[in-house]
């Protein structure tokens, strides 16, 4: 797809990847089968308060959130568009267990059908999520398909409705991303090769949960937090959206790093995001552009799931800034050895 021109179709791109690696054409259905979901969600979206009361409040889902109109419609358009795709198994934030829709099929989907749904309703940017994964399920094993690490992504992509709706995907081979042309009512590809640059001065995290922070944590928005002054040496600039997928598609543009961490507050030993349809396929577009995606300590694609809603903690963005965010979780961050700044009690330290 890299050597596919800006503007092409999403469509041509997709029968370009087929033609290329014949092994892609279920994929290729599903991703399609997802687009065509995705922009029957941007017209509602697009459509703001005049589609009706897009958070209005149902029911609660697994995790616990209630649910909001949108959060219901996207899973259902998701659903229904997957049914008619070469998709044996379904898992999805908005739904409790596994759904089984094309029983022998090849490709099984974990999606987050509507990402960031605390902006539904303020005109603010959401999304939605997904990972392809091959069937794997059986009698024995029922969550089979699920159950092994990120590594096994065939696909992954996510769609953000913000000012412009976008869908950043990859196959594996580098990470792409196309925009919607709402005038013909289709994905166009505009950035054919995303590459997140090494090294930023950004970071993405909820501060209102730092008195919950892990030391780690603690120590190393300290340390962002001290600046030039302090033992990063340089002056970060924060971001946070409230929407994984928006953050993640500013670190995809301009770098820095998102952290969601574990944290004290009851029920977020491991965050809030969950692995199968946030962090592992949010983890395989950053890979696929040069980005890494951590739990603090283990690569995010190597983490194996033993539920569909378990979540992970999730640190994600430019390489360097990354491994940085590492080496504090390791205890080798870089004011360790120099105990009279680390040790002073700080912004964030009690
Ligand atoms: O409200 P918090 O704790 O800052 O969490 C925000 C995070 O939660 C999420 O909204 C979780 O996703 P859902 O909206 O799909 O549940 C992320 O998009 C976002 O990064
Ligand atoms: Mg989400
Ligand atoms: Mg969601």
């Amino acid at each position: 797809m890299e050597s596919l021109e800006i503007g092409s179709r999403l469509d041509a791109c997709l029968a370009a990847a087929v033609a290329a690696d014949a092994g892609l054409a279920d994929v290729a259905k599903v991703v399609a089968a997802c687009a065509a979901a995705a922009i029957e969600v941007s017209t509602v979206i697009g459509r703001g308060a005049l589609a009706g009361d897009l958070a209005a409040q149902g029911e609660q889902n697994s995790d616990g959130d209630v649910q909001k109109f949108l959060d219901v419609f996207a899973h259902e358009r998701f659903t229904e568009a997957l049914r008619g795709a070469p998709v044996a198994e379904v898992a999805s934030e908005e739904a409790e267990g596994v759904m089984l829709l094309n029983a022998g099929a090849p490709l099984s989907v974990a999606i987050d059908p509507l990402d960031g749904s605390s902006n539904i309703g303020v005109n603010m940017a959401v999304g939605s999520i997904f990972g392809i994964r091959p069937t794997a399920s059986s009698p024995e094993n029922p969550l089979g398909s699920f159950t092994g690490p990120g590594t096994l992504q065939l696909a992954a992509g996510f769609v953000t409705y913000g000012p412009a709706t976008s869908l950043v995907l990859t196959l594996g081979q580098g990470t792409q991303t196309f925009t919607l042309d709402r005038a013909e009512g289709g994905f166009r590809l505009t950035h054919p090769r995303m590459e997140v640059v090494a090294s930023a001065k950004e970071y993405a995290i909820n501060a209102s949960n730092a008195r919950h922070w892990d030391p780690p944590v603690k120590a190393y928005i300290e340390d962002c937090l001290r600046g030039a002054e302090g033992p990063l040496d340089k002056d970060f600039n924060m971001r946070w959206l409230g929407s994984l997928v928006s953050d993640a598609q500013r670190v995809l543009l301009r770098g820095g790093v998102f952290l969601y961490p574990g944290d004290g507050r009851k029920g977020y030993a491991q965050g809030r995001l969950r692995l199968l349809y946030e962090a592992a396929p949010i983890a395989f577009l950053m890979e696929q552009a040069g980005a890494g995606a951590i739990d603090g300590e283990r690569r995010i694609l190597d983490i194996c799931a033993t539920g569909i809603h378990e979540r992970v903690p999730l640190i994600f963005g430019s390489a360097d800034e990354v491994a940085c965010v590492a080496k504090y979780y390791g205890g080798r961050n870089p004011a360790a050895g120099r105990s009279p700044l680390f040790g002073q009690r700080g912004l964030m330290r009690s």
